[in-house]
Protein backbone atom coordinates (compact mmCIF):
# COMPACT_ATOMS: atom_id res chain seq x y z
CA UNK A 1 0.00 0.00 0.00
CA UNK A 2 1.11 3.22 -1.05
CA UNK A 3 2.21 6.15 1.40
CA UNK A 4 -0.59 8.43 -0.48
CA UNK A 5 -2.65 5.20 0.47
CA UNK A 6 -1.66 5.48 4.29
CA UNK A 7 -2.82 9.46 4.32
CA UNK A 8 -6.15 8.71 3.02
CA UNK A 9 -7.06 6.10 5.85
CA UNK A 10 -6.17 8.22 8.28
CA UNK A 11 -7.72 11.10 7.21
CA UNK A 12 -10.99 9.59 6.42
CA UNK A 13 -11.16 7.90 9.86
CA UNK A 14 -10.78 11.41 11.94
CA UNK A 15 -12.88 12.85 9.93
CA UNK A 16 -15.66 10.00 10.45
CA UNK A 17 -14.93 10.39 13.73
CA UNK A 18 -14.69 13.93 14.72
CA UNK A 19 -17.22 15.98 12.08
CA UNK A 20 -20.82 16.20 13.21
CA UNK A 21 -23.47 18.33 11.93
CA UNK A 22 -23.74 22.12 12.97
CA UNK A 23 -20.15 22.35 13.92
CA UNK A 24 -17.74 24.61 12.93
CA UNK A 25 -14.41 22.86 11.19
CA UNK A 26 -10.98 23.73 11.08
CA UNK A 27 -9.28 22.84 7.71
CA UNK A 28 -5.45 21.97 7.95
CA UNK A 29 -2.89 22.41 5.48
CA UNK A 30 -0.80 19.93 3.53
CA UNK A 31 -1.33 16.86 1.34
CA UNK A 32 -2.80 14.52 3.59
CA UNK A 33 -5.61 17.77 4.83
CA UNK A 34 -6.65 17.04 0.96
CA UNK A 35 -8.00 13.91 1.58
CA UNK A 36 -9.56 14.73 4.49
CA UNK A 37 -11.83 17.98 2.54
CA UNK A 38 -12.48 15.16 0.28
CA UNK A 39 -13.65 12.98 2.36
CA UNK A 40 -16.16 16.09 4.43
CA UNK A 41 -17.06 17.04 1.47
CA UNK A 42 -18.25 13.66 0.14
CA UNK A 43 -20.28 13.07 3.80
CA UNK A 44 -22.16 16.78 3.84
CA UNK A 45 -23.19 15.86 -0.09
CA UNK A 46 -24.74 12.33 1.36
CA UNK A 47 -26.01 13.53 4.83
CA UNK A 48 -26.62 16.58 4.51
CA UNK A 49 -24.55 17.90 7.46
CA UNK A 50 -24.38 21.64 8.33
CA UNK A 51 -20.27 22.73 8.69
CA UNK A 52 -18.66 25.85 8.15
CA UNK A 53 -14.94 25.55 7.55
CA UNK A 54 -12.42 27.76 8.93
CA UNK A 55 -9.08 27.73 6.34
CA UNK A 56 -5.70 27.62 8.07
CA UNK A 57 -4.33 28.72 4.59
CA UNK A 58 -4.35 29.81 0.96
CA UNK A 59 -3.95 26.39 -0.14
CA UNK A 60 -6.88 25.22 2.58
CA UNK A 61 -9.18 27.58 1.35
CA UNK A 62 -8.64 26.62 -1.98
CA UNK A 63 -9.70 22.76 -0.98
CA UNK A 64 -12.76 24.65 0.96
CA UNK A 65 -14.05 26.35 -2.16
CA UNK A 66 -13.34 23.81 -4.38
CA UNK A 67 -15.41 21.32 -2.52
CA UNK A 68 -18.19 24.00 -2.39
CA UNK A 69 -18.21 24.24 1.27
CA UNK A 70 -19.15 26.83 3.58
CA UNK A 71 -16.20 29.02 3.91
CA UNK A 72 -15.88 30.82 7.17
CA UNK A 73 -13.81 33.18 9.18
CA UNK A 74 -12.23 33.20 12.80
CA UNK A 75 -14.00 37.03 12.62
CA UNK A 76 -17.47 35.63 12.75
CA UNK A 77 -16.62 31.89 13.73
CA UNK A 78 -13.81 32.64 16.98
CA UNK A 79 -14.73 29.12 18.50
CA UNK A 80 -13.85 26.07 16.30
CA UNK A 81 -15.06 22.52 17.27
CA UNK A 82 -12.81 20.63 16.13
CA UNK A 83 -9.69 21.00 13.57
CA UNK A 84 -7.89 18.46 11.41
CA UNK A 85 -4.56 19.40 10.41
CA UNK A 86 -1.32 17.59 9.41
CA UNK A 87 2.00 17.16 10.80
CA UNK A 88 5.55 16.52 10.04
CA UNK A 89 6.30 14.45 13.18
CA UNK A 90 4.63 13.38 16.13
CA UNK A 91 6.59 12.73 19.50
CA UNK A 92 5.50 10.26 22.42
CA UNK A 93 4.24 13.33 24.24
CA UNK A 94 1.93 14.49 21.14
CA UNK A 95 4.38 17.80 20.68
CA UNK A 96 4.36 18.45 16.72
CA UNK A 97 6.51 19.91 14.24
CA UNK A 98 4.43 21.68 11.56
CA UNK A 99 5.43 24.15 9.08
CA UNK A 100 6.66 21.80 6.29
CA UNK A 101 4.24 23.34 4.11
CA UNK A 102 4.81 26.85 5.45
CA UNK A 103 1.44 27.80 7.25
CA UNK A 104 2.63 27.07 10.54
CA UNK A 105 1.64 30.97 11.92
CA UNK A 106 -2.40 30.44 10.24
CA UNK A 107 -2.38 26.75 11.25
CA UNK A 108 -1.54 27.82 14.94
CA UNK A 109 -3.69 30.22 14.91
CA UNK A 110 -6.94 28.22 14.03
CA UNK A 111 -5.56 25.43 16.72
CA UNK A 112 -5.70 27.67 19.46
CA UNK A 113 -8.98 28.60 18.41
CA UNK A 114 -10.15 24.93 18.86
CA UNK A 115 -11.14 22.81 21.06
CA UNK A 116 -9.66 19.80 19.77
CA UNK A 117 -7.12 19.32 17.38
CA UNK A 118 -6.52 15.72 15.65
CA UNK A 119 -3.63 15.35 13.57
CA UNK A 120 -3.55 13.02 10.62
CA UNK A 121 -0.65 11.80 9.24
CA UNK A 122 1.31 8.88 7.51
CA UNK A 123 3.18 6.47 9.49
CA UNK A 124 6.48 8.22 8.67
CA UNK A 125 5.20 10.79 10.98
CA UNK A 126 5.04 8.73 14.10
CA UNK A 127 8.06 9.01 16.30
CA UNK A 128 9.44 8.65 19.83
CA UNK A 129 11.90 12.28 20.07
CA UNK A 130 10.94 15.06 17.57
CA UNK A 131 14.10 14.90 15.01
CA UNK A 132 14.41 11.19 15.09
CA UNK A 133 11.74 11.39 11.93
CA UNK A 134 11.70 14.58 10.20
CA UNK A 135 15.50 16.13 9.48
CA UNK A 136 14.38 19.22 7.53
CA UNK A 137 14.20 21.01 10.87
CA UNK A 138 11.96 23.29 12.99
CA UNK A 139 10.08 25.86 11.03
CA UNK A 140 10.33 29.66 12.38
CA UNK A 141 8.39 32.09 11.03
CA UNK A 142 10.00 35.13 10.85
CA UNK A 143 9.82 39.25 9.66
CA UNK A 144 12.28 39.57 6.48
CA UNK A 145 14.24 42.26 8.22
CA UNK A 146 15.44 40.71 11.19
CA UNK A 147 16.12 36.66 9.82
CA UNK A 148 20.02 37.24 10.23
CA UNK A 149 20.16 38.41 14.02
CA UNK A 150 17.16 36.01 14.87
CA UNK A 151 19.10 32.90 13.19
CA UNK A 152 22.38 34.13 14.85
CA UNK A 153 20.44 34.25 18.28
CA UNK A 154 18.92 31.12 18.18
CA UNK A 155 22.11 29.18 17.68
CA UNK A 156 23.73 30.88 19.83
CA UNK A 157 21.04 29.78 22.56
CA UNK A 158 20.29 26.29 21.79
CA UNK A 159 22.72 25.25 19.11
CA UNK A 160 22.16 23.69 15.93
CA UNK A 161 21.93 24.93 12.36
CA UNK A 162 19.51 27.43 10.87
CA UNK A 163 18.86 27.57 7.21
CA UNK A 164 16.67 30.52 5.20
CA UNK A 165 14.24 27.91 3.32
CA UNK A 166 14.59 28.88 -0.67
CA UNK A 167 11.41 28.61 -2.99
CA UNK A 168 11.62 26.12 -5.55
CA UNK A 169 9.80 27.94 -8.05
CA UNK A 170 11.05 31.63 -7.56
CA UNK A 171 14.17 32.48 -7.03
CA UNK A 172 15.09 33.68 -3.19
CA UNK A 173 13.15 32.57 -0.32
CA UNK A 174 9.63 31.63 0.39
CA UNK A 175 7.92 33.92 1.44
CA UNK A 176 4.43 32.79 3.91
CA UNK A 177 0.93 33.60 2.97
CA UNK A 178 1.63 36.20 5.94
CA UNK A 179 4.54 37.89 4.14
CA UNK A 180 7.19 36.28 6.24
CA UNK A 181 10.39 34.38 6.12
CA UNK A 182 10.66 30.69 7.06
CA UNK A 183 14.02 30.02 8.77
CA UNK A 184 14.34 25.80 9.09
CA UNK A 185 16.31 25.35 12.52
CA UNK A 186 17.74 21.94 12.20
CA UNK A 187 18.79 21.24 15.96
CA UNK A 188 21.33 18.75 18.04
CA UNK A 189 19.32 18.16 21.13
CA UNK A 190 16.47 16.11 21.10
CA UNK A 191 16.28 16.51 24.89
CA UNK A 192 15.54 19.89 24.98
CA UNK A 193 11.88 21.29 26.81
CA UNK A 194 10.15 22.36 23.87
CA UNK A 195 7.36 24.46 25.60
CA UNK A 196 10.17 26.59 27.37
CA UNK A 197 12.20 26.56 23.68
CA UNK A 198 9.31 27.32 21.91
CA UNK A 199 8.37 30.26 24.15
CA UNK A 200 11.87 31.76 24.38
CA UNK A 201 12.21 31.75 20.63
CA UNK A 202 8.82 33.73 20.57
CA UNK A 203 9.93 36.43 22.52
CA UNK A 204 12.59 37.21 19.81
CA UNK A 205 11.63 40.08 18.25
CA UNK A 206 10.79 39.85 14.33
CA UNK A 207 9.53 35.97 15.22
CA UNK A 208 5.94 35.47 14.12
CA UNK A 209 5.63 31.72 14.96
CA UNK A 210 7.32 28.67 15.78
CA UNK A 211 6.39 25.17 14.36
CA UNK A 212 6.72 23.64 17.75
CA UNK A 213 2.73 22.76 18.51
CA UNK A 214 3.07 21.74 22.52
CA UNK A 215 -0.27 20.29 24.69
CA UNK A 216 -2.25 21.38 21.85
CA UNK A 217 -3.41 17.99 20.37
CA UNK A 218 -5.38 15.30 21.73
CA UNK A 219 -5.52 13.11 18.81
CA UNK A 220 -3.65 11.67 15.79
CA UNK A 221 -3.74 9.19 13.77
CA UNK A 222 -1.18 7.58 11.52
CA UNK A 223 -2.16 5.64 8.50
CA UNK A 224 -0.25 2.73 8.31
CA UNK A 225 1.75 0.80 5.08
CA UNK A 226 -1.09 -2.46 5.46
CA UNK A 227 -4.09 0.16 5.70
CA UNK A 228 -4.93 -0.03 9.09
CA UNK A 229 -4.76 3.34 11.45
CA UNK A 230 -2.89 3.84 14.54
CA UNK A 231 -4.74 6.14 17.14
CA UNK A 232 -2.85 8.05 19.72
CA UNK A 233 -4.27 10.26 21.92
CA UNK A 234 -3.59 12.21 25.40
O1 LIG B 1 2.31 21.82 8.85
C1 LIG B 1 1.98 21.69 7.70
C2 LIG B 1 1.98 22.77 6.70
O2 LIG B 1 2.45 23.95 7.27
C3 LIG B 1 1.51 20.35 7.22
O3 LIG B 1 0.42 19.97 7.97
C4 LIG B 1 2.64 19.38 7.38
O4 LIG B 1 3.74 19.86 6.63
C5 LIG B 1 2.26 17.98 6.89
O5 LIG B 1 2.00 17.99 5.54
P1 LIG B 1 1.70 16.69 4.70
O6 LIG B 1 0.34 16.23 5.08
O7 LIG B 1 1.80 17.14 3.27
O8 LIG B 1 2.76 15.68 5.04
Amino acid sequence: MSLEKAKQVAAYRAVDEFVKSDCVFGVGSGSTVVYAVQRLAERVETENLKVICIPTSFQAKQLIIKHKLTLGELETNPVIDVTIDGADEVDSNMTLIKGGGGCLLQEKIVASCSKKLVVIADYTKDSQKLGDRYKKGIPIEVIPMAYIPIKNKIASLFGGELKLRNAIAKAGPVVTDNGNFILDWVFTNQDLDWEKVSSVIKMIPGVVETGLFVKMCQKAYFGQAEGTVVERFV
